[in-house]
């Protein structure tokens, strides 16, 4: 599996500078009312720099710059995060905007081939493309096979093939044909295509907070609130007291007190789980997605392109009965003369390899019958009113017995052999006879036991879904090591089958490649479509696998865990630092007034003055500490969640206690020289 790297260049970090002072803007800072509040702090020590007795009693000029400038740097640093991770995206959204240059398509017209420019196709438009050239954008290919180069948007090098009908037959613009000829029809319109929301996915352009980023702000505000409300009645009670409380010392109290670490590094912790799984080459739709995969606890998954590789084989021609296996493989191959899907081409492919041939005269003027996941047959109707078809066993099995036909006796045994050998049968058959079975062969995709084994770990059930028969369903399920599979479903039994689990309350994932697999793809909470796969499999679904390598869910749901984590343990760690903070500033406002407090100045601050800026500046520079892990993520290994909850909040929590205790200790005894 490919990574794409994601490197701090120094253009990233002198950006991101840039951006954090643009970002000072109170019309932007206005979205993060936490840092708000701390803006407006720093205003106001700012205005009683110039008027120092406006509130009454001032402070001196020294504590009064000090506070306005650390203040200043908490806004710094808390931008900083922000601009760093949307920097990342930003770098990789120009290195896309380079794939994206406007080239000669040859559209198909009414007057032949017409050279018009890329950027002016649309929707249904059908173009050619051959070796050398470029695709001019996002499609599907109807006619042709060729062999494309996918690099400038996969990063993998090897080239792929694709081909009509079927599930490899989506491509994508800006993909360049290596072999062959082409015919492809235009599926998006400008600026909708895959590379231009891939561009804006990266830059962030689109970013929307998601359900639980919104929860969370909200408790981050009503905390923000109750503090406010707090400090501002303060000063009635100190004047109870006899204590004058000064405003700078109370702003300085406040954005202590607000959970100003939580509150600076949220989004960038979005922004980085997104960039995350970018980076192993996954398209996330939305962040929601990211941080639903983090809950998942059942995945869904096809066979066929998604657990094996796909590209199911006509391998033998097995005849039951009296019949011959050229005979079967005539059938076969007259069944399949229409059918664009790499199951029927094998079919022709194998006969001509065995040197057999059919008179054409037979297949001509036949009624095409196209190859559907609800009928699971294809074939043909001839003019002399004879119907072919071939199909999954039972299903063909049904159809002749609908005719008064008879099942011959050694068909169920050959194709339990073919299924026990992890193999695909489809039965052929004219009218109310069955001439034998198509071996089609299939291989499960390397890996695929130890990536299962690994979800299991992190309770995670798999269940594979395909529209294969029971027997074959089964040995794949065994060689590749999924918890459960249901065999013979169509598009309908997969939906049903994530319904069932969502009322389970479980949060489910699919995973698939195939048009018959949107459906599922749209209904599953987290929906994976493999880049492989058809146009209406990537539009369903809200992630996109470049790779087209199903256990790459693994990553996903890490990367998923790692960002609902990350965010739960700063938001743990900001707020048990606030008691730490709570400690050095309360007993140094009222210290003076009232000596009893003293017994509160636990850490033995210096004084008064140097207690409060030591906990503010502490306050400021945890920030930036802690960008690299809010970018990186905490560090995660499978294992149940009640243990991972309570490992978080023994490190988070109880250091988060700990921290400021030193922290602020030892800036006090470096501040106190300076006040
Ligand atoms: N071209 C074809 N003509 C006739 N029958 C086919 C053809 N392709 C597949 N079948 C039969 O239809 C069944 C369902 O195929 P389909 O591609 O819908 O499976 P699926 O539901 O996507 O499952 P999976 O991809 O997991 O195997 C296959 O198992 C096979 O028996
Ligand atoms: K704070
Ligand atoms: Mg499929």
């Amino acid at each position: 599996m490919s990574k794409r790297k994601s490197v701090l260049t120094r253009d990233i970090v002198s950006q991101a500078v840039k951006q954090s002072f643009i970002k000072l803007d109170p019309r932007i800072m206005l979205r993060n009312p936490v840092m708000f509040v701390v803006e407006a702090g720093f205003l106001i020590t700012v205005f009683l720099l110039f008027v120092p007795d406006a509130f009454g009693v001032s402070v001196s000029t020294g504590f009064n710059i000090s506070v306005a400038l650390i203040l200043l740097f908490t806004l710094l640093f808390a931008n900083f995060a922000e601009a760093l991770a949307e920097g990342r995206g930003k770098a990789q959204a120009d290195s896309l905007k380079k794939t994206k240059k406007e080239i000669m398509a040859n559209k198909i017209t009414g007057q032949g081939v017409k050279q018009v420019p890329s950027t002016e196709l649309r929707k249904g438009d059908v173009v050619v493309v051959i070796q050398g050239e470029m695709i001019p954008g996002d499609g599907e290919v109807i006619e042709g096979l060729a062999s494309v180069d996918e690099s400038a948007i996969t990063g993998e090098s090897a080239p792929v093939i694709k081909e009509a009908g079927g599930d490899f037959s989506s491509v994508t613009g800006g993909t360049k044909v290596i072999s062959d000829r082409i015919k492809v029809r235009i599926t998006s319109d400008p600026g909708e295509s895959f590379l231009d929301r891939m561009i804006s996915l990266v830059e962030g352009a689109k970013r929307q907070k998601t359900p639980n980023e919104i929860a969370l702000n909200t408790v981050l505000v009503s905390l923000t609130i109750i503090f406010l409300l707090v400090v501002i009645t303060l000063p009635f009670y100190a004047d109870y007291l006899g204590i004058q409380l000064q405003v700078p010392v109370l702003i300085a109290l406040l954005v202590c007190l607000i959970p100003t670490t939580i509150g600076g590094l949220l989004s960038a912790i979005g922004i980085a789980g997104m960039d995350r799984v970018t980076q192993f080459n996954v398209l996330a739709m939305s962040g929601k997605a990211v941080e639903a995969s983090g809950d998942i606890n059942t995945i869904i998954l096809d066979k066929t392109g998604t657990i094996t590789y796909g590209n199911r084989m006509a391998s033998e021609f097995v005849p039951v009965g009296n019949y011959s296996a050229q005979e079967v493989g005539v059938w076969a191959a007259v069944s399949s003369v229409q059918d664009e899907t790499p199951e029927g081409r094998s079919v022709l492919e194998l006969l001509n390899k065995q040197g057999l041939s059919f008179p054409q005269s037979v297949a001509e003027g036949a009624d095409f019958i196209e190859f559907k996941a609800e009928t699971r047959m294809s074939g043909v109707d001839l003019k002399d009113g004879r119907k072919v078809r071939k199909g999954a066993v039972d299903a063909v099995k049904m159809w002749v017995a609908d005719q008064g036909g008879v099942i011959p006796s050694g068909l169920q045994e050959n194709s339990n052999a073919i299924a026990t050998a992890g193999g695909t049968p489809l039965a052929v058959a004219v009218d109310q006879t069955i001439y034998g079975l198509i071996y089609l062969k299939d291989t499960v995709k390397p890996g695929m036991r130890e990536r299962f084994d690994q979800m299991r770990k992190m309770g995670i059930k798999t269940i594979m879904c395909t529209g294969d028969n029971p027997l074959t369903a089964a040995t794949i399920a065994a060689e590749a090591g999924v918890d459960a599979f249901i065999a013979e479903s169509k598009p309908e039994d997969k939906i049903a089958v994530i319904r069932r689990e969502q009322a389970e309350g479980k949060l489910v994932a699919m995973t698939g490649d195939g048009t018959n697999d949107a459906p599922a793809l749209a209904q599953a909470d987290v929906g994976i479509a493999m880049n492989s796969g058809t146009v209406a499999a990537k539009e369903a679904a809200n992630m996109v696998d470049l790779d087209s390598d199903p256990s790459k869910i693994i990553e996903v749901v890490s990367i998923g865990k790692q960002l609902l984590m990350t965010r739960g343990a700063l938001t743990t760690f900001s707020i048990a630092n606030d008691i730490a903070k709570y400690f050095a500033i309360i007993p140094a406002m009222f210290m003076v007034a009232i000596p009893e407090m003293k017994v509160l100045n636990i850490m033995g601050l210096h004084s008064p003055m140097s207690a409060i800026l030591s906990a503010l500046i502490f306050n400021a520079i945890i920030i930036p500490l802690l960008i690299p892990l809010a970018m990186k993520g905490v560090a995660y290994k499978p294992m149940s969640s009640s243990r991972l909850l309570s490992r978080n909040l023994l490190v988070y929590g109880l250091g988060g206690i700990i921290a400021p205790f030193i922290g602020i200790k030892l800036i006090d005894l470096l501040v106190q020289f300076m006040v």
